[in-house]
């Protein structure tokens, strides 16, 4: 039998710091003398592939994006002395097939789990295959969460007030070690006929992904513009380059972990100024953690299936609903630069999933596919969750939140320069 290796599955975590699987599989391999091959997958799966259009994954914004920040990841660990494998096998097979070859003792991987990810860890478990999750994506641990379950019965803002004060938040460098080259690699045992291409052109990126992205990033929404001190203001726009974040890719694809943001924010008020706006991105956050922690307790209860079959009328509406051609100005502004850049901000998200779901009568977790397959940004349980909320199925609140088009196109794009950009 050949010597055992330690696995480290790359998945939602895709800093060095803080990054606690890299460390402890690090530290695994050292200690038991056994060569190390640390993998990230960038197979794609969506739940309703098969009721959605054909994807074309080559021009999919969002796909190349999670290859570039791959790339990116693998040169930063490059330069530690650590191999990072790109494949787009599914990561359930990669394990399978390595442990089947050579037993493992241990895959290491970050903790943040989608509900996709829980069914590979279950199905992991099945085959004798121990995985430890470590870290997270989170501003709250596990256990922390673990000791709060009836705040996360309530509402969002019951949940809040319940969570954050609370001084469990991981500070970023807390756990950090030196990664000193020197590492026995094991040999990627797959072969491979097409070569992944990082496709992603630096001029289409409107969200800062990588290290060297979000530090010209953070720089300019902080330090140069002063964006975040008027935040609470600006957030709802429809476009504006500084009007909100844009660090929820960065977040999605785990280049940047939240606790990072806490830590930039703090350093923001300690220096410039503290006001609501900054306190607002902060509650923001929260939003974030509560739809992931209510995620992670419904499992796949998130999508509520069965989804109904739709009608021919319902399937005529979600066709040009996808390609933008409702005839409902603002929508079809923000579907087309959906499939444009992968992002559209918050107020347009809610405006395309509210008219899909009340006013064209189509079921939400169609528009959640989509949204799926299209973001850059996307995350299993904000996404489902903010469909399900924003269509009144949320487990958590009932009640419908329905929005006029026509009063929000007034508010929010008067001028029409938001339409005139991505209908001409
Ligand atoms: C129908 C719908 C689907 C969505 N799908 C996703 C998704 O797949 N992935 C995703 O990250 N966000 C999703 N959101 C939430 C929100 O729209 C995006 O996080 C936000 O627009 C990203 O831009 P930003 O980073 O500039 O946000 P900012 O306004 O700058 O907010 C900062 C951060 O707070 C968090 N946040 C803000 N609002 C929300 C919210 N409503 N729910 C959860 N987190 C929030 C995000 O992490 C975001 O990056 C969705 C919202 C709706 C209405």
């Amino acid at each position: 039998m050949s010597q055992s290796i330690t696995l480290l599955w790359l998945d939602r975590c895709l800093t060095l710091y803080p990054n606690d699987a890299l460390q402890a599989a690090v530290q695994h391999a050292r200690q038991h003398n056994q060569p190390l091959l640390a993998f990230y997958s960038v197979h794609r799966t969506s739940w309703l592939n098969s009721r959605l259009p054909a994807p074309n994954w080559v021009e999919n914004i969002a796909h190349q994006a999670r290859i570039r920040v791959a790339f990116d990841a693998q040169q930063e660990l490059a330069a530690h002395g650590i191999e990072l494998h790109i494949t787009d096998l599914p990561a359930i097979e990669v394990i399978a097939q390595v442990h089947q070859h050579t037993p493992l003792q241990m895959v290491f991987t970050d903790a943040y789990a989608d509900v996709y990810k829980v069914d590979n860890l279950r199905a992991l478990e099945e085959r004798g295959i121990p995985v430890q999750r470590m870290g997270s994506n989170t501003l709250l641990d596990d256990t922390t969460r673990q000791e709060l379950p009836d705040a996360l019965v309530g509402r969002f803002t019951k949940f809040y007030h319940r969570v954050k004060h609370l001084p469990t938040i991981i500070k970023p460098g807390a756990h950090v070690q030196s990664l000193e080259p020197g590492l026995l690699h094991a040999r990627w045992p797959f072969e491979r006929t097409e070569p992944i291409l990082p496709t992603y052109q630096p001029m289409q990126c409107v969200l800062p992904l990588t290290q060297a992205d979000l530090s010209a990033w953070w720089d300019e929404y902080l330090w140069q513009t002063d964006a975040i001190a008027a935040y609470k203001h600006t957030r709802n726009q429809p476009f504006g380059r500084t009007a909100f974040s844009r660090l929820s890719g960065a977040l999605a694809l785990g280049t940047l972990s939240p606790q990072a943001i806490c830590a930039q924010i703090d350093a923001y008020e300690e220096q410039r100024q503290k006001n609501a706006s900054t306190e607002w991105l902060r509650y923001e956050l929260y939003w974030r953690e509560y739809f992931h922690w209510v995620g992670e307790r419904l499992g796949d209860r998130l999508f509520q299936a069965p989804v109904p079959a739709l009608t021919p009328q319902q399937q005529a509406k979600f066709t040009a609903w996808c390609a933008g051609e409702t005839g409902e100005g603002i929508v079809d502004a923000g579907l087309r630069e959906l499939c444009h850049t992968g992002f559209i901000s918050n107020r347009i998200r809610q405006l395309v999933a509210s008219y899909l779901v009340h006013d064209m009568a189509v079921p939400w977790q169609y528009g959640a596919a989509w949204f799926e397959r299209h973001l850059i940004d996307f995350d299993v349980h904000s996404n489902y969750g903010n469909w399900a909320y924003i269509a009144g199925r949320h487990p958590l609140s009932a009640e419908p939140h329905r929005f006029d088009i026509a009063w929000q196109t007034q508010q929010h794009d008067a001028s029409g320069a938001y339409r005139a950009r991505w209908l001409s």
